[in-house]
Order: structure tokens, then C-alpha cells, then sequence
């Protein structure tokens, strides 16, 4: 059971807020629009999954919502903060203490412990993590006791608790979450998306997760389609029944 390891300040209000987003690509002679004026408001302390289809803009999305990349045109805003304008090393550090990643592959540094990989953020922020709120982090992933261990001694599911427990130390203002359950299998999967719906619904986490999995998208709380690098389509919790149906539908 996770408790509350968090003290976020704000559980109301939009952590994230794309403005007639924009992100255009060279092409030959012509741009080809990846993300074409999008405008989402992500409610603090939400569960939000973005699905489409292959092209659709997904990754662009989450590179431009997360601050690795620019828009083209349009802003960002991350729990409060325009990050329009920003220099690439000032987005970094922003990054750093604003925003948390969890990937499909995990990322986890290979030759650093447990313990120092969920560290790491705040490491190289300059911050220190309390060794209390430490063990309390791992227990709540259901890692306690495997503080010591190195990435390449952990099963897929536990290298990707891991890699939720960094993506939560520094109490982000929002985790984005990219195709987290891609390498896992099913039963593997489930319990991970248990866990980051209880990181939302039990610490008060906001999360965007960014799939083509209707299974990973059914536990979200809000549901976006994008086509095309636009927003097609929404649902408001979501269920495997439902978002099948309306893939099935879109993709006619
Ligand atoms: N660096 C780039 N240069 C040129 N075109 C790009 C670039 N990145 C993305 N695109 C184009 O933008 C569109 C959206 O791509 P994006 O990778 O965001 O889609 P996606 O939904 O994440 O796809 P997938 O599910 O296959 O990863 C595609 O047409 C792609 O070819």
C-alpha cells in the first residue's frame, strides 16, 4: 500500500497546460505538422493516458509536454511555470525537479545501486533524499530491502518499480510515463499500472501516460485520442470495453 510520501502543494489546478501547441518537422521541400495545435489542460492530481495510432504525434506530444523539446509554436506550461523561452540547459534543470520519466526500457543507470539510481534526480539537482523517505519510497513500489541491488539483478517489473520510485522522489509536478508496460508481460503490466494509478489516486501524483495499449489506457482517469497530430477524440473513465470500441470507431 503506498501511503502519503508526498507533501504536494497543489492538488487542485492544471499541472500542465498545452496552448495551441505546434511542432512542425522539415520534409523535402514542405513541414509535415507532428503536433498541430493541441491545447490540453492536465488537472493536477489526474491520471491521464494519450493514445493514437502509429504517426500520430505521441512521442511528439510527450517531448513537447515534458520540456525535451520545443514547440514550434504555442506553450507549455508546467505547474505554472511557461517554458516557452527557456534556454536547453534552464529546461534541464527545470526537468530535473519538476518532471518525472518512466520508460519503456527503463533507463536505470546499470553500475549505480538501487537506491542510487531512485537518488539520481536529486543527486544531480544537488539535493539530498532523506533515508527515511528513501525506504519509504521503496516499500511503497515494493521494493524494500532490495536498496543494494544493481539494475542488472532485478526482474523487468521490479528494474520498472524502480524507475517509478526515481520518477517520484522528487515530488514532480507531473510523471509522464512512456509506453511503461511495453517490455512486461500481461500479469507483469498489470501490477505496474496498478501501482502508478495508486501513485495518483493515493499520493496525489499527476501522470501522463502516452500508449497505444488499450489496456494501459483503460486505467487512466481521462483518455486523448490524437490523429494526425490532433486531438481526435476524448473519454472520461475509460474502460477496456470502451476504448476499444472507439478505436474501432475512429479507426474507420
Ligand atoms: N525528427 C523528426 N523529423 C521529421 N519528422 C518527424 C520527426 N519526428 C516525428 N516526425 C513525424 O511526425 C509525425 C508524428 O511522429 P511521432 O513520432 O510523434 O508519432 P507517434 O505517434 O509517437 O508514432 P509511434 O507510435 O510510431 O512512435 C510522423 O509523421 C513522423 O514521421
Amino acid at each position: 500500500m503506498l501511503t502519503d510520501l508526498t507533501s504536494r502543494q497543489t492538488l487542485t489546478g492544471t499541472a500542465v497546460q498545452l496552448d495551441h501547441v505546434t511542432r512542425t518537422y522539415p520534409d523535402g521541400d514542405r513541414t509535415v505538422a507532428a503536433l498541430d495545435d493541441v491545447s490540453l489542460d492536465v488537472t493536477a492530481g489526474s491520471f491521464t493516458a494519450v493514445m493514437g495510432p502509429s504517426g500520430s504525434g505521441k512521442s511528439t506530444f510527450l517531448s513537447c509536454a515534458a520540456g525535451l523539446d520545443s514547440p514550434t509554436s504555442g506553450r507549455v506550461v508546467i505547474g505554472g511555470t511557461d517554458l516557452s523561452g527557456m534556454s536547453p540547459d534552464a529546461l534541464t534543470r527545470f526537468r530535473r525537479q519538476h518532471v518525472g520519466f518512466v520508460f519503456q526500457g527503463y533507463n536505470l543507470v546499470p553500475h549505480l545501486t538501487v537506491a542510487e539510481n531512485v537518488r539520481l534526480p536529486m543527486t544531480l539537482a544537488g539535493a539530498e533524499v532523506d533515508q527515511d523517505r528513501l525506504e519509504a519510497l521503496l516499500a511503497s513500489v515494493g521494493l524494500e530491502g532490495r536498496d543494494g541491488r544493481l539494475p542488472g539483478e532485478l526482474s523487468g517489473g521490479q528494474a520498472q518499480r524502480v524507475a517509478i520510485a526515481r520518477a517520484l522522489v522528487a515530488s514532480p509536478d507531473v510523471v509522464f510515463a512512456d509506453e511503461p508496460t511495453g517490455a512486461l508481460d500481461a500479469a507483469t503490466a498489470d501490477r505496474i499500472l496498478q501501482l502508478l494509478r495508486h501513485s495518483v489516486h493515493e499520493l496525489g501524483q499527476t501522470l501522463v501516460l502516452v500508449t497505444h495499449d488499450p489496456r494501459a489506457a483503460s486505467y487512466a482517469d481521462r483518455l486523448v485520442f490524437l490523429a494526425d497530430g490532433r486531438i481526435r477524440d476524448e473519454l472520461e473513465a475509460p474502460t477496456l470495453e470502451s476504448v476499444t470500441a472507439r478505436v474501432l470507431e475512429l479507426g474507420r
